[in-house]
């Protein structure tokens, strides 16, 4: 079905949908996801695909009244209960519907201290870039050139919200019940139009929205900055998918989170040989994790003057190409809590002080040992 919705045929996808609907399949929110940017890219109204996703999810009743309500309203839905579908992003959405004043700044303070102090444990975690994360993307986004921030993976719309206060963002959620929760937090703070959210997977959509911004502003790079927090592996590619758009502007900077733990060797590697970026490092602590480490790069695009040379992927080294399949490995595993199994506690990601693996990234002192 996903196969067929790349493909483009939607008629045949809503088939299938409806034949694992009937045998009550159910289909997880990044499978609706990669549907509804298909119907997004054909012009199809999505409130078909919107009414099988209520249909599968109706055991979550909060979540299906919420896929109903019309875009703004979502005041009157049922409780949450543990163990519902996304019952952590709906609590947080209640949480900042019973907390915060309408604004940016108020819903990020109150989805930073749901994190904090509403989560029991860490296996319950949530996945926003907060705390020093948060100051690190403000400083970076006001260094950037004054254009478009581009985010890829909005979640709850925490970092897309933080980012609307310095710039218009247009971000891209590959998981449909996420964009669903997102977007009513970023209305809940009135800036609906300040934030684009855009459903997909950045493989088939950000093609699409490069072409779309584009014929915009035809020949004018508009992106002056981007936030990678999506999948660790999609990194390297969506940034060449970027840098061969022409869209990013000269000194455009370039934010990724996590990319040391479980990190993304294949992205470091790129950028360390890729002399139209710039690259620091930043070692800082993790959002609601004391004594935590995490890893981010900034790097700065430099417009080359001649075109621009693409990554050849042939060229990895084979330790490269190894650590990247571990740590999917290791991201394969840390995502299953959303699906029922057990997952990895985040001590695992820790960075071996002696690890094996090493990469050098240029313009930095440091060498990095990467996580796995
Ligand atoms: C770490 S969370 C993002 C957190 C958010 N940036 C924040 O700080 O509030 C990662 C999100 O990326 C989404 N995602 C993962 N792979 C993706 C892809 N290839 N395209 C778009 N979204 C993706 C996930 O569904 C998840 O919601």
């Amino acid at each position: 079905m996903l196969l067929e919705a790349s493909c483009g045929n939607l008629e045949r996808c809503f088939r299938l949908l409806d034949a694992a609907l009937e045998c009550n399949l159910l289909l997880d929110g990044a499978s609706f996801g990669i549907l509804a940017g298909a119907c997004r890219r054909q012009q199809v109204h999505q409130a078909p695909l919107l009414e099988r996703f209520v249909r599968c999810y109706r055991r979550s009743p909060a979540m299906a009244g919420l896929a109903q309500a019309p875009a703004p309203h979502f005041e009157d839905l049922p409780p949450v209960q543990a163990g519902h579908s996304y019952a952590k992003e709906l609590m947080l959405l209640q949480h900042v519907r019973t907390s915060a004043s309408r604004n940016a700044s108020a819903v990020c303070r109150a989805m930073e201290q749901f994190g904090r102090e509403k989560l029991p444990s860490s296996s319950k975690w949530l996945k926003i870039a907060g705390g020093p994360k948060a100051e690190l993307l403000s400083s970076a986004v006001a260094s950037s050139p004054k254009g478009l921030a581009l985010e890829l993976g909005t979640y709850c719309g925490f970092s897309a919200l933080h980012l609307s206060c310095h710039r218009k963002v247009v971000t891209v959620e590959a998981d449909l019940g996420h964009a669903l929760i997102a977007e009513k937090v970023i209305a809940f703070a009135g800036m609906s139009q300040e934030v684009e959210v855009i459903v997909g997977h950045t493989e088939d959509t950000l093609p699409w929205l490069m072409q779309h911004l584009a014929a915009k502003e035809p020949g004018e790079p508009l992106i002056g900055f981007v936030f990678m927090d999506q999948r660790g592996s999609r990194y390297q590619s969506d940034l060449e998918i970027l840098k061969c758009s022409k869209l990013l502007m000269d000194q455009a900077v370039i934010v990724a989170d996590n990319v040391l733990k479980p990190g993304a060797p294949k992205f470091l590697w790129a950028l360390s040989n890729d002399p139209a970026f710039r690259t620091e490092v930043i070692e800082l602590e993790e959002y609601a994790m004391e004594n935590v480490r995490d890893w981010m790069t900034i790097s700065t695009y430099c417009q080359p003057a001649g075109p621009d040379r693409a990554f050849e992927c042939t060229l990895l080294p084979k330790q490269i190409q190894t650590l990247e399949w571990r740590a999917e490995m290791m991201r394969n595993r840390s995502h299953r809590p959303q699906h029922g199994g057990s997952g990895v506690d985040h001590r695992h990601f820790r960075p071996k002080r002696q690890g094996d693996q090493v990469i050098h990234i240029r313009n930095t002192p440091q060498l990095y040992n990467l996580v796995l």
